[in-house]
């Protein structure tokens, strides 16, 4: 009852090291053959032999599956397929074409025969949709669901149509704002709305005449709306409140909000915000989810607010939504007023949320045949200045390879291919790295921190690998000596750790400090001390700092939800799992003016043709 053969796709780790942590000790039979073969990690073996000894299962297919789904999980995804996943090499066919073939159960009857087993009889996993689940996702994902599903049948918010045809017409004028104008009155009509667009699509353009529009409406209704605005890192919390901030205008001089309006609205900025707006608007900060929902120590899936205590907000919006795994989504759901709107903004050909789940491109792919407006696209480029870069992230998100070739080898200076074998043009690479890191470094020991944050803000280097050649810790590592090099001092891990110029990367949240995981910043001298500014007026001694990285290069993942003038990002060869479509095209999307890609012609067209595909069912549950 087994298949072998099929199965050289999946991807796996490379199983010769004896001492290899991944390796399961004592593991036998079958997965025993899929952890010597890489493609199961110790951990997975570990929680399959465990849940299936207390259970009293000893099918090994059933265990095996079970440890599948495990492996799942920690690759992203919330279920797995044991139909599909012996020919899955979706994530990356990293096994050698010459890889000894595994012994695969044969799929037909292997997940009813787990469907029947003491395992799901106890609720360990779930058989559902001809998905196997491990239980907590199965619950979020079927609580996602319905939490959607009943939001979506409720009645639709009340509105005053005239009304809301004036705001739209005022705060969306003309043709030029003809799609943010028709995406805002959907959001205005609906609980739910998805609202989608890559870079620069007006999405926070359209965020802020919506809520302009939702607070007439209230204020109409002789109520002040009640407004949240969340990302799910600290940086793209920061972005969304300054882009919505710039985007309404300065409030007037007068702040008081209880001072009657008398007379007509002026408009200072001259723009489509007039004072009342920006006297409705007054205050609205935007913070992390996490923040939002109100963590709770020793928690990181559990909220103050949740289904018995909702959020007091008449309308949450929640920026970079393909940040947002299924178990934060799950949370949201449930603390969100089923009265209040929600919109969920963000592009969902970015790379998924770093734990498991794909929401936003599931709402997407499962509400998106509907024609009434559920979901709202966005596709007008108004960004002119980078239309290189568009062109580029057009052609990679259709999956084009030639089209993405022919972009990169544009002339225009906006977008450019340097060859890694290029001696001379990696070796000028790196001089401007130097050179950047430099005039950061220069203007932190004179103390000049905004202009040391800003120059380091403008450029990102990024890379698919944390390790490796072509990973962030060596780059990091290069650009800390010469650094060094300059300065007469060993710079970095080993030497002096914390120096002036040192950009950092905070990695974990700090809620005592209000650091946020993806905030960002620059160590800059001040007298005899160091401190690390992260732009706002915020700075901090840099001994108060844990959890933070040197950011002179950044992994595409992390870099989620910030953008930066100019990238450059650094492809991995084509046999690294982690090149793929989604990751290529938010490493160039992150860029504002320029990017430059570093990486074989043939890296390229790996990337463009391989997708990230995670396994869910929330697309099919929502689709019906
Ligand atoms: N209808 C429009 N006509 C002209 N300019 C516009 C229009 N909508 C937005 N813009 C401008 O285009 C730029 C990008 O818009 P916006 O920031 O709203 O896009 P975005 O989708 O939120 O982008 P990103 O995700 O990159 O932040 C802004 O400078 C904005 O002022």
């Amino acid at each position: 009852m087994t298949r072998s053969g099929t199965g050289s796709g999946i991807e796996r780790w490379a199983g010769d090291d004896p001492h290899d942590a991944r390796r399961a000790l004592g593991a036998t039979g079958l997965l025993r053959a899929f952890n010597d073969a890489g493609v199961l990690t110790a951990a997975d073996v570990h929680v399959a032999r465990r849940t299936a000894d207390v259970a009293g299962e000893d099918d090994e297919s059933v265990r095996l599956a079970v440890a599948l789904a495990v492996r799942a999980v920690r690759q992203g995804s919330v279920c797995v397929d044991l139909g599909a996943v012996a020919g899955d090499g979706a994530a990356g066919s990293t096994a050698a074409d010459d890889a000894p073939p595994l012994p695969w159960p044969a799929a037909g009857g292997w997940l009813d025969r787990v469907a029947a087993s003491p395992l799901a009889r106890r609720s360990v996993v779930r058989a559902d949709l001809g998905l196997l689940y491990l239980d907590r996702y199965w619950r979020e994902e079927r609580q996602v669901h319905e939490d959607l599903a009943a939001r979506l049948a409720a009645p639709a918010p009340a509105v005053d149509d005239a009304l809301l045809r004036d705001s739209a017409a005022r705060l969306f004028p003309g043709d030029a704002y003809a799609e943010q104008r028709a995406a805002a009155t959907a959001v205005a009509r609906h609980l739910t709305t998805v609202l989608t667009g890559g870079p620069g699509r007006g999405k926070t353009t359209t965020v802020a005449g919506v809520l302009a529009l939702l607070a007439e409406q209230a204020e109409h209704a002789g109520r002040r709306l009640r407004i949240a605005l969340a990302a799910p890192t600290g940086k793209a919390a920061a972005r969304l409140q300054e882009a919505v901030a710039s985007e309404i205008g300065p409030l007037p001089r007068d702040r008081s909000l209880d001072r009657p309006i008398s007379g007509q609205a002026t408009d200072l900025a001259g723009g489509r915000f007039t004072d009342l707006d920006r006297r409705r608007l007054a205050g609205v900060q935007a913070s992390t989810l996490h923040r939002l929902l109100g963590w709770r120590p020793g928690s990181s899936t559990r909220f103050r607010h949740d289904r018995s205590n909702r959020l007091p907000h008449d309308v949450v919006v929640v920026d970079e939504t393909s940040m947002v795994s299924l178990t934060l989504m799950a949370r949201l759901l449930e603390a969100v007023r089923p009265d209040a709107r929600l919109v969920l903004v963000g592009d969902p050909d970015q790379l998924a949320s770093v734990e498991a789940g794909a929401v936003l491109a599931d709402l997407v792919a499962g509400l998106g045949q509907r024609d009434d407006g559920v979901v709202a696209a966005l596709v007008t480029d108004h960004r002119s200045e980078s239309a290189g870069i568009t062109r580029l992230a057009a052609a990679v998100q259709a999956g084009d390879p030639d089209a993405v070739l022919g972009a990169l080898t544009g002339a225009d200076g906006v977008v450019e291919l340097v060859h890694p074998d290029d001696a001379a043009a990696t070796a000028a690479l790196q001089d401007e790295l130097a050179r950047h890191a430099l005039d950061v470094r220069r203007r932190a020991l004179a103390g000049d921190a905004d202009g040391a944050v800003d120059l380091a803000e403008q450029h990102r280097l990024l890379c698919a690998h944390r390790d490796g050649p072509w990973g962030a810790a060596h780059w990091n590592r290069l650009v800390e000596r010469r650094l060094g090099e300059a300065s007469g001092t060993y710079l970095g891990a080993g030497g002096t750790e914390w120096y002036a110029g040192r950009p950092v990367l905070v990695t974990a949240n700090d809620y005592s400090l209000g650091l946020h995981n993806g905030d960002t910043g620059v160590v800059v001298a001040d007298g005899e001390t160091l401190r690390a500014h992260l732009g706002s007026g915020r700075s901090f001694a840099v001994s108060r700092l844990g959890d933070v990285e040197t950011l002179h290069a950044m992994t595409v993942h992390k870099s989620q939800g910030s953008q930066a003038d100019v990238v450059t990002v650094l492809l991995p060869d084509e046999s690294s799992p982690l090149l793929t479509r989604e990751l290529f095209y938010t490493a160039v999307t992150r860029a504002r003016r320029r990017v430059r890609v570093v990486g074989t012609p043939e890296a390229v067209r790996a990337a463009v043709g391989r997708r990230a595909r995670r396994a869910t069912g929330l697309a099919r549950r929502l689709g019906g």
